[in-house]
């Protein structure tokens, strides 16, 4: 196993109608800017509780944060807190209103133009204003990790962060709230929390069992959980469990003392900034080509994976490996998310493009041995044709 520190700070609230405990969690002096995204959490009746709970404090509203939060947007919120002088952030909301929370928090508070923590993906962060989350769609893991996502639009630039300064200080996890996602979204969470755990545990072998045994443990309830998820919107037990697993596949747990890959969103982020797929798409997109280029460097866990998770074990090594990633495959084409670049109408173009944008962003050597560079990307997206 390898050396980590491990530390983290978010208190989680999770359970049916917790959104009343912000009238505890939220400091009965704050100035408050509820950061939210579309119609949704409106129609949902989430803000009015919201409202309801927060009570007598100043509160100011932001809302518009949009799929995969655009830096243009996210600087007129920073505005709205310099303005008001606001000194707590809620985000209610996904990854996209949580992860601009993140960004909000960080710019508000920085010296020099804020797209700069982005660029240096969050190493310049040295203060950031205190925030918590009501979460609304379980897939990303950002109400409970310290790292975020922004999209300059200008530049078709998606870049991450991250910083110690950035876990929220609460998130609430009520997994009602979900009931009303469309299916797609729930599709696609499933997906995230899935590849979130995949970067971390195919990777190679450092004996560290419990990572792996907790990680095999989350892919397992994933695919256990999937139809019901999927077919019935209002079963709560099964939203529960989607909700925690999504969590703890990004909170630092599983990744700690294990070597982390990351080259499946590194490659993902550039699709989304360039075609507008949904995130969790793009992860289904690169992971099975991904898999199968890098198989070598990958044989030890892949076996594992094959026999952990999917209850392989019949065949040679790399029939095995061939079923593994089949499998995963086929997971994702179940629940509505396509693997090939052709069912976007992608073609060579697109590689040539991601290509250009992996270089531009200095993406050029990835993966837990940093041996993905421009030639490998290209190998795997054109494996996702
Ligand atoms: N911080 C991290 O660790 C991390 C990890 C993975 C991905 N991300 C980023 O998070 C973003 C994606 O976040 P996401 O997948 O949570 O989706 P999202 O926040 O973009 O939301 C997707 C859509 O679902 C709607 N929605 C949300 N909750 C709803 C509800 N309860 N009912 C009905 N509609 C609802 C939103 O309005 C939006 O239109 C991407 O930018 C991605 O890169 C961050």
């Amino acid at each position: 196993m390898n050396n980590f520190d491990f530390h983290n700070p978010t208190k989680i609230v999770f359970g049916a109608d917790t959104v009343g405990k912000l009238s505890t969690l939220v400091p009965n002096d704050a100035r408050v800017l509820i950061l939210f995204g579309g119609a949704s959490a409106e129609k949902t009746g989430t803000m009015a509780e919201v409202r309801t709970a927060l009570g007598e404090r100043t509160v100011r509203e932001f809302g518009g944060i949009e799929p995969n939060p655009s830096y243009e947007t996210l600087m007129r919120a920073v505005h709205v807190v310099r303005e008001e002088k606001i000194d707590f952030l809620l985000a209610v909301g996904g990854g996209s209103v949580i992860d601009g929370t993140k960004f909000v928090a960080a710019a508000a508070l920085y010296d020099g133009e804020p797209w700069e923590i982005a660029q240096q993906g969050g190493a310049n962060v040295q203060r950031a204003l205190p925030f918590g989350s009501v979460l609304t769609l379980p897939a990303t893991g950002s109400e409970m990790n310290n790292g975020g996502v922004v999209t300059h639009k200008a530049t078709q630039s998606k870049l991450a962060f991250r910083s110690a300064l950035l876990f929220p200080a609460f998130s609430i996890l009520d997994p009602r709230k979900t009931f009303t996602l469309p299916t797609n979204q729930v599709a696609n969470g499933l997906v995230d929390a899935f590849v979130h755990t995949t970067e971390q545990y195919l990777t190679y072998p450092v004996n560290a069992k419990v990572q792996d045994r907790f990680a095999e443990g989350l892919l397992q309830t994933l695919v256990e959980i999937a139809p019901q998820a999927v077919a019935t919107p209002d079963d709560y037990e099964t939203r529960a469990n989607l909700m925690w697993t999504a969590t703890l596949a990004l909170n630092g747990l599983i990744g700690a003392g294990v070597p982390q890959d990351w080259a499946t969103h590194m490659i993902g982020h550039e699709l989304t900034a360039l075609y507008d797929i949904d995130h969790a798409r793009t992860l289904a997109l690169v992971l099975p080509a991904l898999l199968d280029v890098q198989r070598e460097q990958k044989r030890g866990k892949l076996l594992q994976f094959g026999e952990r998770v999917w209850g392989i074990t019949d065949g040679t090594d790399d029939e095995r490996i061939d079923a593994a990633i089949a499998r995963t495959r086929a997971f994702f084409e179940g629940l509505g998310i396509p693997t090939r670049l052709s069912a976007y109408q992608l073609g060579e173009e697109a590689v040539e493009a991601v290509l250009k944008q992996l270089q531009t962003h200095g993406m050029t050597a990835l993966g837990e041995h940093r041996d993905i560079d421009l030639a490998r990307s290209r190998k795997i997206l054109q494996a996702a044709l």
